[in-house]
């Protein structure tokens, strides 16, 4: 149950939710897309806006510059910056970093939206629009917790951190380097970190999310010559740079989702009794979960097989075919050039750079068997590890105790199928606590036409963050180590 302090920040938090949800459609109407090189300066112009709300809450904040990356056609384009902000430095409060992402995944209306998807649009209680919940109302809910305990002249009761990015969705670009520059500095006295980018495992019931895969990105280039053809001039006579690319993309994955490249399972770590009774353990609904994919069969029956094929053996996705005649209607065209996308979540203990070497080499083989004397280049834009923490770590306990404070149940303790680049880059880089602590419900539709987050959820949210400030503060050890540290400097 709650405590009179809680109860006065909850009443706050529900007496401005129209203002919180205002500030949300006004972040969602910036289309901070990283992927379309074309909106780069929307994701430039979304990364100040969130800069401008950092300040307007007292925060100290630094733009850092992240320089620029090669696009496939050798253009070179500017990254967005990255904020770094602090509010409050009290050694004797506990510091928590937060970490989300301002940028989105592609979204036009044509993709079959039914609402506009940069008009955030309230219908039954549920928030529509790209961004929505991945990551903008999430990153605006740790904001608002902050803002809330402000307009009540509350203290905070402890140190702020914020990293916000451009380039989530994109792979992260540029992220890994300043991690490693501002490890001694910026991220010397954090203490925990936590990261809100992900999804409960169900509709109703609030998780807690200790581990999430990591993915390899591939592009796989088949080149015929300079321009394409008239199918009906040289169709029959040449090697289709598209036929060798479907080929090799077929090559990939069987009909059972089993990855056909040699070696790929090879690392993966085994499973042992004690993670096996886990996934017994978990409430998991599968026509739910079915229900929110709109899909009507998976390709497992059972709870355990398929939370273990999400969140524990890798998968191989293919995502699209660059140059590829896409429109409707018909184009008896024969592309010259076409490059297919497709990635690989990666699981503990798979080794990115032996995963890399056999696709590359698997593709090479696949290929050199169709004698087609086409150009094929292979090539990994983004990867990023798969990510586990320990879950006996304080700063879970806070996080249990403000779930159980906010939503009245205790949190499912799962692991996700995504990638966040950054968890394994925090854990790995500064060895402090890190965990990701999700506000969306599993039906948000991350990255696809309906992305929604609810009224509900983003407003308990909101209260999640705030009670978890007042919970890390409650923990034992952490000031006492803190003071000591400080006197004996
Ligand atoms: N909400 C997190 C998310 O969607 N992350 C992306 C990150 C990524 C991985 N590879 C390229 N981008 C994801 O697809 O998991
Ligand atoms: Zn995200
Ligand atoms: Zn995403």
């Amino acid at each position: 149950s709650s405590s009179g302090l809680e109860n006065q920040i909850f009443q706050y938090i529900d007496l401005h939710q129209n203002e919180f949800i205002q500030t949300l459609k006004e972040w969602v109407a910036v289309e901070s897309d990283s992927i379309q090189p074309g909106l780069r300066q929307e994701v430039t112009r979304m990364v100040e806006l969130t800069a401008d709300r950092l300040r307007a809450l007292g925060a100290t904040v630094e733009l850092v510059k992240l320089g620029s990356h090669k696009l496939s056609d050798g253009q070179s384009l500017l990254l967005p910056p990255l904020i770094l902000a602090e509010l409050g430095k009290d050694p004797q409060k506990p510091t928590v970093c937060f970490y989300g992402h301002v940028d989105v995944q592609p979204a036009k209306k044509e993709d079959g939206w039914k609402t506009d998807p940069y008009t955030l649009t309230e219908i039954d209680g549920n928030l529509y629009g790209r961004g929505a919940t991945d990551n903008k109302g999430p990153v605006l809910a740790w904001i608002n917790a902050a803002e809330s305990f402000r307009a009540l002249k509350l203290d905070i009761p402890v140190n702020l951190k914020f990293i916000i990015e451009g380039m989530e969705e994109a792979g992260s670009l540029g992220l890994e380097e300043i991690i490693k520059k501002e490890n001694q500095r910026f991220f010397s006295d954090v203490d925990f970190f936590v990261i809100s980018d992900n999804l409960w495992l169900s509709n109703r019931k609030p998780a807690l999310t200790y581990g999430s895969r990591g993915n390899i990105c591939f592009s796989v280039e088949v080149r015929c010559g300079e321009r394409d053809l008239h199918s009906g001039s040289f169709g029959g006579i040449i090697h289709e740079p598209m036929t060798d690319l479907i080929a090799l993309l077929d090559s990939l994955v069987d009909t059972s989702g089993r990855i056909l490249i040699p070696g790929v399972y090879d690392d993966v770590a085994s499973l042992t009794e004690e993670e096996k009774k886990l996934y017994e353990a978990i409430e998991f609904d599968i026509e739910e979960y079915k229900n929110n994919s709109g899909v009507k069969k998976f390709l497992y029956d059972t709870k355990e097989e398929i939370l273990m094929h999400l969140w524990r053996y890798p998968s191989l996705s293919i995502h699209g075919i660059e140059g590829a005649f896409h429109e409707p209607g018909i184009k008896t065209v024969i592309p010259a050039k076409v490059i297919g996308k497709f990635s690989i979540r990666q699981v503990p203990h798979m080794d990115i750079s032996i995963g890399e070497h056999q696709v590359i080499k698997y593709l090479e083989d696949v290929f050199s068997k169709r004698n087609s004397p086409n150009k094929l280049k292979v090539s990994v834009p983004t990867s990023a590890m798969p990510w586990v923490a320990n879950i006996n770590d304080p700063l879970y306990t806070a996080a249990r105790k403000a779930i159980k404070t906010v939503f009245g149940q205790d949190p499912e303790m799962i692991r996700d199928g995504a990638t966040i680049p950054i968890a394994q880059m925090f854990q790995n880089i500064t060895r402090k606590s890190v965990m990701m602590l999700p506000v969306g419900a599993a039906d948000d539709a991350e990255h696809s036409q309906k992305e929604k987050i609810s009224r509900h959820n983003y407003i308990q949210g909101t209260k999640l963050f705030a009670t978890l400030f007042l919970e890390i503060a409650k923990l034992p050890g952490k000031l006492q180590e803190k003071s000591n540290t400080t006197t004996t400097n």
